[in-house]
């Protein structure tokens, strides 16, 4: 384990069992197929591309970057969009792919964003939900884990562009991001 590592809050057995679960879930639920999963960057890259492997009906998959949080582990409450989707969703049932949900402040711009292009059903997806953060309701339909009020890392979750590469998802230690802020 890498030493600006508190604890591991979740290991990848545990992460690849609950992802597995939810795919079927969401296979059940959408037994004629031609889902489109849209990814939210660059955040969900690893839960995305599990999630489709453990999908039993068609998905498509496209992006969308926004990004809120930058270099730091507060966020601006700005959302900002980088890159829209590549295809229309009018009609279409589509499912957005985020890796967590904290303030819940980006989730609820993609939402309504997303809703005002007439999709035929519009569902959220999420690994991770922190509910002692929120500051938007947010409706998830698809929930792999409720954490607790930590900053967490790996799994395609970053501190700073860093340790979005570690197989399972960690506690940050709070010296390493408190060390940058009185910088
Ligand atoms: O509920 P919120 O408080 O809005 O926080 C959640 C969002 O913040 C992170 O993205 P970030 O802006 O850091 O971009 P990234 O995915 O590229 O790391 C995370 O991936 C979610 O998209
Ligand atoms: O706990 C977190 N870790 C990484 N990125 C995040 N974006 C919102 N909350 C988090
Ligand atoms: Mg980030």
């Amino acid at each position: 384990m890498r030493e600006e590592i508190k604890e591991i809050l979740l290991s990848e057995e545990q992460i690849k069992s609950r992802v597995k679960e939810l795919g079927e879930e969401i296979s059940r639920d959408f037994p004629e197929g031609d889902v489109l999963f849209i990814g939210v960057l660059k955040g969900s890259v690893m839960f995305i591309s599990d999630l489709m492997r453990s999908m039993k009906v068609d998905v498509n998959m496209d992006f969308m970057a926004v990004s809120s949080y930058g270099l730091s582990s507060e966020t601006s409450g700005v959302v900002r969009i980088l890159k829209d989707l590549d295809f229309d969703i009018e009609y279409r049932d589509v499912i957005i792919v985020e890796d967590i949900i904290d303030t819940g402040t980006t989730l609820r711009y993609l939402y309504d964003y997303l809703k005002a292009r007439n999709p035929r059903n519009l569902k959220i997806c999420c690994l991770l939900d922190k509910p002692e953060r929120r500051k938007v309701n947010i409706n998830i339909d698809y929930k792999g884990f409720e954490i607790p009020d930590y900053f967490v890392v790996g799994y395609g979750l970053d501190y700073a562009e860093k340790f979005r590469y570690l197989p399972y998802i960690g506690i940050l230690k709070e010296d390493v991001y408190k060390k940058d802020k009185s910088n």
